[in-house]
């Protein structure tokens, strides 16, 4: 029962036959069979011989092994199974994909027996050298395959029965083959299925272990990538708790990854409301401001929360990424340019008031007061107050620059102190930083300082006594770490004394003051700055300046000082053909000043009110023709001015244009 019924002394007589004469009964054969011998023929196997003829090299061989490694652990303990269901008498074998013998398992009795065969690892049982069997004939069909008695092309294999099957990689491609040899008279077609499962066995085993060698380079790789990033990554399941946390995520929530796995991530984010919808509906949030406790501090983030979805939609848990805002504004402020440039290195001129205005600038480097800069415009009040950054502990925090009187008077609170999501209609989508945020960490600085309207002024006079904001429509109040320096061209005690300056506001930011001189009080400084300037135009050839320029150059006014000053250097710098720079290169106006020529006619010189008027009305004309060749840009009309915007406007005010 069960046998595989093959008709022996029929087969075996068509063998004796076709080795003597190459001719074939048809319909005796299995066709596979009767395929097989013909090639057998047609190779010139020895149908007498039958022993494996060649065996690798043991180095060879050794090296066949390592590559086959996977192969043969997994294999092995499906071959220890399969010899243990078979009883004493089979031998099972596995090969490589071209006939190669790798293992052997079997009673070592009836391996020993089998010797005359050449059944050791590394002996080749190709079809064409030991004819039709199990292993060769069965890697030729590409396909499971049972050679039992006289089917064998060589008499010395015809007491035994082989079943082969290939084992196929995932593409299908052969990678070796499982062989179990018995007694022909133990012949029976379940074997060939016994070993065809076996390899089923072996075939799931390696696909599962390559899944799970690419789970655990995949694995490595998101670490490494989570190990690298430099947001913070949570990984929580549909309750919260934490199940991954990255080394950025540990630093930001200041507590050990050991210690964060296991704990709930509501523990740690203090604002519940986006959290608990993320694990509740699934619904996921982006670039929300957060807090998230910092060991015993609070850390104020960046966060987003996205759901990890199962089958039908359940949240199966989230994962977060948190940053915290000053990284970010770290990173904005470098974009945006929120860095200062300038040096005291940078300021020149030897007049003695600027000398002790540097010094002064130096000193206030030193420590945290507030600084208040006076001095017209163009005067380098910002050069001063960038310098005193650099020089100070904040340098490599932000350096934030905010022109008070260029901001719109209803949206300066919202620009200096930010607003919270939905404080008025138009304000952008989860509220915005104001600048005192922005310049956390470094400096603050508000320049014409004196055009903030007074309601502004009680809101600033709160936050330098504070040191604390609230954002518009907010409900919570911030610390600031900020540095404040103020500028402004106007008389602030003046101002405070007419009442259109707060005047505790004043004393507060006048901690300590530096007043920079008009370029005029320092016309010494004009040989300097003129070849300073000059020399910053890149390498085109040295210009000499005549003396009789340089002295009209110091004997003008500079209304716009030294940033009209540098504007005229590289206007002329421009229009000189030759080397040298002579009076004729000088623009107009600077001629036509009084002071720039000898000797003043004396109608002039006699009735100073009058030239006052004279000259008060050529700078009207002046700026009304600039503004019309500048079609009413106002930076423009400015630049061509020599002077700041700011400056165009004060004049504009004064002119009543
Ligand atoms: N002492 C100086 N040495 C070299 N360059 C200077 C000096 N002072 C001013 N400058 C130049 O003049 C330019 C204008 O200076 P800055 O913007 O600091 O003036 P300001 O007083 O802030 O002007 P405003 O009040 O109009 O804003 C600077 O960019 C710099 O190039």
């Amino acid at each position: 029962m069960g046998f595989r019924k093959i008709n022996t002394p029929g087969i075996l007589s068509a063998w004796e036959q076709f080795v003597s004469t190459g001719d074939l009964e048809p319909g005796v054969l299995a066709p596979e069979v009767e395929a097989s011998w013909r090639r057998c023929l047609e190779a010139g196997v020895d149908p007498f011989a039958g022993r494996a003829p060649g065996v690798l090299r043991p180095t060879l061989f050794a090296e066949l092994r390592e590559r086959k490694q996977d192969l043969i652990r997994v294999a092995r303990p499906f071959m220890d199974n399969l010899f243990g269901l078979v009883a004493g008498s089979f031998v099972v074998l596995l090969f490589d994909e071209h006939g190669v013998l790798l293992e052997t398992v079997g009673d070592p009795e009836r391996i020993r027996t089998c010797q005359d065969l050449n059944l050791n690892g590394g002996a080749l049982w190709d079809e064409h050298e030991v004819g039709t069997n199990g292993a060769g004939t069965s890697l030729i069909l590409g396909r499971p395959f049972q050679v039992s008695g006289p089917e064998h092309f060589c008499r010395k294999h015809h007491r035994w029965t082989c079943s082969g099957a290939p084992i196929l990689d995932p593409e299908g491609r052969a990678i070796g083959l499982l062989d179990l040899s018995g007694p022909v008279d133990e012949t029976h077609s379940h074997t060939l299925g016994l070993v065809m499962a076996a390899v089923a066995a072996i075939q799931n085993a390696l696909i599962l272990g390559q899944r799970n060698q690419e789970l655990t380079l995949l694995n490595d790789r998101l670490s490494r990538v989570l190990g690298t990033v430099t947001d913070g990554v949570v990984v929580v399941d549909a309750q919260g708790v934490i199940g991954q946390i990255n080394p950025a995520a540990e630093r930001i929530l200041a507590i050990p990854g050991a210690r964060a796995e296991g704990r709930s991530i509501r523990d740690l984010v203090l604002d519940p409301e986006p959290v608990a919808a993320l694990l509740e509906r699934g619904q996921e949030f982006l670039d929300r401001e957060l807090d998230v406790q910092s060991g015993p501090g609070v850390q104020h983030c960046l966060a987003s929360g996205k759901p990890i979805l199962g089958g039908g939609g359940a949240v199966r848990g989230a994962v977060l990424f948190v940053n915290p805002i000053n990284k970010l504004k770290r990173l904005v402020n470098r974009f945006s340019g929120a860095q200062a440039t300038f040096r005291f290195e940078d300021i020149l001129g030897q007049g003695q008031a600027l000398v002790r205005a540097v010094q002064l600038g130096r000193a206030a480097a030193e420590n945290e007061s507030n600084v208040l800069l006076t001095g017209e415009s163009g005067t380098g009040k910002e050069m001063f107050a960038q310098s005193i950054h650099n020089q100070s502990s904040r340098r490599k925090g932000p350096f934030v620059a905010v022109n008070c009187g260029a901001i719109p008077r209803e949206l300066i609170a919202s620009e200096l102190f930010g607003y919270q999501d939905g404080a008025f209609t138009g304000a952008a989508r989860g509220g915005r930083p104001g600048k005192f945020e922005l310049a956390g960490g470094g400096t603050l600085f508000l320049d014409e300082i004196g055009d903030m309207p007074l309601e502004q002024q009680v809101a600033l006079l709160r936050v330098l006594q504070d040191r604390a904001i609230t954002r518009l429509g907010g409900d919570r109040a911030f610390l600031v770490d900020v540095r404040i320096i103020c500028a402004t061209h106007k008389d602030l005690r003046e101002e405070a004394r007419r009442g259109t300056f707060r005047q505790d506001l004043y004393y507060r930011l006048n901690v300590s003051m530096i007043k920079l001189p008009p370029l005029r009080e320092h016309p010494e400084d004009v040989p300097v700055l003129l070849q300073a300037f000059l020399a910053r135009r890149g390498n085109r050839a040295a210009l000499d300046v005549d003396p009789a320029a340089v002295a009209a150059l110091q004997a003008y006014p500079w209304p716009g000082n030294i940033r009209e000053f540098q504007n005229v250097v590289e206007r002329m710098a421009l229009s000189v053909q030759g080397s040298r720079i002579t009076l004729e290169h000088l623009p107009e106006e600077l001629l036509r000043s009084p002071e720039a020529l000898p000797p003043p006619p004396p109608a002039v010189a006699s009735g100073p009110l009058k030239l006052r008027d004279l000259l008060a009305e050529e700078e009207r004309e002046e700026i009304l023709a600039s503004l019309r060749s500048a079609k009413g840009n106002m930076t423009r009309a400015a630049q061509n001015l020599g002077i700041s915007r700011n400056t165009l406007y004060r004049k504009m005010e004064k002119f009543g244009l």
